[in-house]
C-alpha cells in the first residue's frame, strides 16, 4: 500500500483563496490494476485558471487540479513501463494512481514527457507544456503576427507572457510588454530582449504606449483584462487582432458583479479589429508541433525560459497565492 496525500478544495473561494479552503488529505492508495500506473509526482503547477476555475466550473469538494509532471513508479500499462515520466492533471498531489484509458479530455489528460535531455523535467510544465501551448497557438493562430508589425502582452513577465513576446521577437515583430514590477521590466528588456516594457503599476499606459507604439498596435495578447486592456485596444490598427489569453485582474471578484464591458464597440468597428477567447486545449492534437518548435528555440538560445520555483509539497498553496500576487518571475512551480 502506498500512502498519498492530496489537496482538497472544500468551498467556493470568495475573493483571495484561503489556506483553509483546502484540506490536505492523507489516505492509501489501492493496489494498480490492469491499465493503471502509479506515479510520483515531481513538479506540480499552480496557475491562475485553478482561481478562475473554481468561481463555476466545479462542484465543491473536489480535489484541487493542475499540470504535473511525474515518475511512473509502477506499472500495468506497457505503453508506461516504470521509470517513464508523465504529464498529467492529477494535480496537487503526491502520489496517484492515474489510467490513460480513461478519456483525453483536457481534465483527465496524460502523457508521456518529451525528452527534456539537458533541460529540467519541469519544462514538461512551463514552456514545453500548457503555457508553451498556450504562447504558441494564441499568437500564431489568433494574432497571426507578421514581420514588423507591433505585439503588445500583458503578463509579460510571466509563464506565458514571457514566451509570447519573445515568439513574437522571433518571428520579426516589435514587442512591447506590461508587468507589475520593475525588476520584471528590467528582466523584459536587458534578458528577453523585449523593444519596451513597462511597469503598469507605476505609469501612465495611455501615454507610454502611444509613445512606444507611435503607429499604433496590430496585435494585443491579452493575459490580464480589466481597464489596461481597453486602453491597448483603443490604440490598435485597422485589421488589428486581439487574443483573449486570460482575465487575471478579475479572478479574485465576484463574477455575478463585474462591472459591464467597457464600450469597446467604437475601435472595434472604426478599426474592423478580431477579438478572440481561447483555449490552448483547442490545439491538443497539434501540442507536440508546439513543443518540438519550443525545444528547438530553447537548445537554440533563442527562447530562455524562467522559473520560480518553491520547494514542497506543504508549500503549494503559499506558491498559488505568491504567483497570484505576482511574486513569480516566469513560471510559478512547486518541486515535491
Ligand atoms: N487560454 C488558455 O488556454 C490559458 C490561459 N492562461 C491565462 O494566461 C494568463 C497568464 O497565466 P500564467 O502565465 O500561467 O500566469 P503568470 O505566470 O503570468 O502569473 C500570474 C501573473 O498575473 C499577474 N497579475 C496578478 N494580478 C494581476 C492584476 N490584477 N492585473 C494584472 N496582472 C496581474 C502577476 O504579474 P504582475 O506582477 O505582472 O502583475 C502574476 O505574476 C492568465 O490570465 C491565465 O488565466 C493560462 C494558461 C492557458
Ligand atoms: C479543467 C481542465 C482545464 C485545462 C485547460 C486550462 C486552460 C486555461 C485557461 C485559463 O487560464
Amino acid at each position: 500500500m502506498v500512502k498519498a496525500r492530496k489537496y482538497v478544495v472544500k468551498r467556493y473561494f470568495e475573493g483571495v483563496p484561503k489556506r483553509d479552503d483546502f484540506e490536505i488529505i492523507e489516505y492509501e492508495l489501492p493496489p494498480i490494476q490492469n491499465g493503471e500506473i502509479l506515479v510520483k509526482a515531481e513538479w506540480v503547477s499552480v496557475d491562475p485558471y485553478l482561481r478562475a476555475y473554481n468561481n463555476f466550473r466545479f462542484p465543491v469538494p473536489y480535489d484541487q487540479f493542475s499540470y504535473q509532471v511525474g515518475l511512473v513508479e509502477d506499472s500495468k500499462d506497457p505503453r508506461f513501463p516504470v521509470g517513464t515520466r508523465v504529464v498529467s492533471h492529477k494535480g496537487w498531489c503526491d502520489y496517484s494512481v492515474m489510467n490513460a484509458n480513461v478519456s483525453n479530455s483536457p481534465a483527465e489528460i496524460i502523457y508521456k514527457l518529451p525528452d527534456m535531455k539537458d533541460f529540467s523535467n519541469s519544462l514538461g510544465i512551463g514552456a514545453v507544456g500548457l503555457p508553451g501551448a498556450t504562447a504558441y497557438f494564441g499568437l500564431l493562430e489568433i494574432c497571426q503576427p507578421k514581420a514588423g508589425e507591433t505585439v503588445v502582452v500583458t503578463g509579460a513577465a510571466g509563464a506565458v507572457g514571457s514566451l509570447v513576446g519573445q515568439i513574437a521577437k522571433i518571428k520579426g515583430c516589435r514587442v512591447i510588454g506590461f508587468a507589475g514590477s520593475d525588476d520584471k521590466v528590467n528582466w523584459l528588456e536587458k534578458d528577453l530582449g523585449f523593444d519596451k516594457a513597462f511597469n503598469y503599476k507605476t505609469v501612465d499606459v495611455q501615454k507610454v504606449l502611444k509613445k512606444a507604439a507611435p503607429k499604433g498596435v496590430d496585435c494585443y495578447f491579452d493575459n490580464v483584462g480589466g481597464e489596461i486592456s481597453s486602453i491597448i485596444i483603443g490604440q490598435m490598427n485597422d485589421f488589428g487582432r486581439v487574443a483573449v489569453c486570460g482575465s487575471i485582474s478579475s479572478y479574485n471578484d465576484d463574477f455575478a458583479k463585474l462591472p459591464k464591458a467597457t464600450i469597446l464597440q467604437i475601435p472595434l468597428v472604426m478599426k474592423q479589429l478580431k477579438i478572440e477567447g481561447f483555449l490552448a486545449p483547442r490545439w491538443r492534437d497539434r501540442w507536440s508541433e508546439a513543443f518540438s518548435d519550443l525545444y528547438k528555440w530553447i537548445k537554440s538560445g533563442d527562447l530562455k525560459t524562467r522559473e520560480h520555483v518553491t520547494e514542497g509539497f506543504d508549500k503549494l498553496y503559499d506558491a498559488f497565492i505568491g504567483m497570484l500576487n505576482g511574486e513569480n518571475i516566469g513560471k510559478a512551480l512547486v518541486k515535491i
